[in-house]
């Protein structure tokens, strides 16, 4: 394990997540009737999002997130029932707190929310959807001035967790395959530790000149090493969902999958899994929900926030590890903490 004297920034990213936690609250409460629909009898997941009007990936955002503040519970049968505490905020409750909630129901974000709750995203999508680009959909992220902002407003993170990632990926001298890279700096990280091997960073044209800019820097960081970093990446500008991907012996998908809805990332997965060679592996930085779809606060709230930018939220390892074994690889069972809510998991090919 790598000796980690930094401090965790959890409680930063805890508190801007936090935000999308209250309007899913404040939605469910005033918006879409969650509680009253629960209030006389536990609901399947199924009925319930019927009832209120939700698909599969709203519901799949707002339930978890409602069990994690301790409003909902699943029973014995895995039907969704309301808890002790959730009783106040339903109207049969005598006090309870509809009203004082309800001091925030016309708050712009909590009525958004609602709105893209029961739309399954945004109305207006012709400016495209934040860090996707999918098909001939317009993409920010192939626009010089907003895929710049968007992978620049990833840098800070990449640079903090990059080294925590890179020392817990498996050593090697063969290849790495960043899909989606953005800034580049896992890849860089990890190329510092693996002195004889290569890399391929992998994302969208306008995104790449941002990473190239970032290498160059990195590259004259005084490090031991860094100046030959550079001279082994390989940039591979191009479509993870169409392209031909290069063959690798490790492959990170580091904050990929959750922009993306389920019935996307099965295809991503089987695609991964073809680019591995034999041995090789697949891992997956991101941040997962409970196995059981109810928690943690931090990672329902950061799924919240992915609802609201792109098409996808977080998923539970167990997902994670369904897609896997689906494409054809091993999963392991190790789970590995980085910082900031995330980690890391990993499936081998044979
Ligand atoms: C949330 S960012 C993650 C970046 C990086 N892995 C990190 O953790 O900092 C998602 C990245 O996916 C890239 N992306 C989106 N759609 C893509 C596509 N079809 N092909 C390649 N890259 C894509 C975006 O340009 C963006 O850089």
């Amino acid at each position: 394990m790598l000796e980690n004297p930094q401090p965790d920034l959890a409680p930063i990213t805890r508190h801007l997540r936090a935000m999308f936690g209250s309007r899913l609250l404040i939605a469910a409460v005033h918006h879409l009737a969650v509680f009253e629909e629960l209030s006389n009898r536990p609901l399947s997941v199924a009925e319930l999002s019927h009832r209120i009007g939700l698909k599969e990936r709203p519901a799949a955002v707002l339930f978890p997130a409602l069990c994690a503040m301790n409003l909902l519970a699943y029973d014995e049968s895995g039907n969704l029932r309301i808890t002790e505490l959730g009783q106040y905020v339903t109207q049969k409750q005598v006090p309870n707190l509809i009203g004082y909630v309800g001091l925030e129901k016309n708050d712009p974000g909590a009525v958004e929310m609602a709105v893209r709750l029961k739309n399954d995203g945004p109305l207006d999508t012709t400016g495209g959807i934040s860090y996707v680009k999918e098909g001939d959909e317009p993409s920010p992220m192939d626009d010089a001035e907003l895929s710049r902002m968007f992978t620049l407003a990833l840098a800070g993170r990449a640079q903090k967790l990059s080294p925590i990632v890179a020392a817990n990926l498996s050593k090697s001298d063969g290849h790495l395959l960043d899909v989606a890279g953005g800034t580049g700096f896992y890849t860089f990280e990890w190329l510092l530790l693996n002195p004889k091997a290569t890399a391929t960073l992998l994302d969208r044209p306008a995104v790449l000149a941002v990473a190239a800019e970032l290498l160059e820097t990195f590259g004259k960081n005084g490090r031991p090493g860094a100046e030959t970093v550079q001279e082994r990446v390989t940039f591979h500008p191009g479509d993870m969902l169409t392209d031909d991907l290069p063959q690798t012996d490790i492959l990170l998908a580091a904050s990929l999958f959750h922009d993306w809805p389920t019935e996307t990332c099965q295809p991503l997965a089987d695609r991964f899994a073809a680019a591995l060679r034999p041995g090789g592996e697949l891992w997956v930085h991101d941040a997962f929900l409970n196995d059981e779809l109810d928690g943690p606060l931090a990672v329902t709230d950061y799924s919240a926030q992915l609802f609201w930018g792109t098409k996808g939220r977080c998923y539970s390892r167990r997902e994670y590890r369904a897609w896997f074994t689906k494409a054809g690889l091993e999963p392991t069972a190790e789970n590995i903490s980085t910082q900031m809510d995330y980690g890391l998991i990993w499936a081998k090919k044979r």
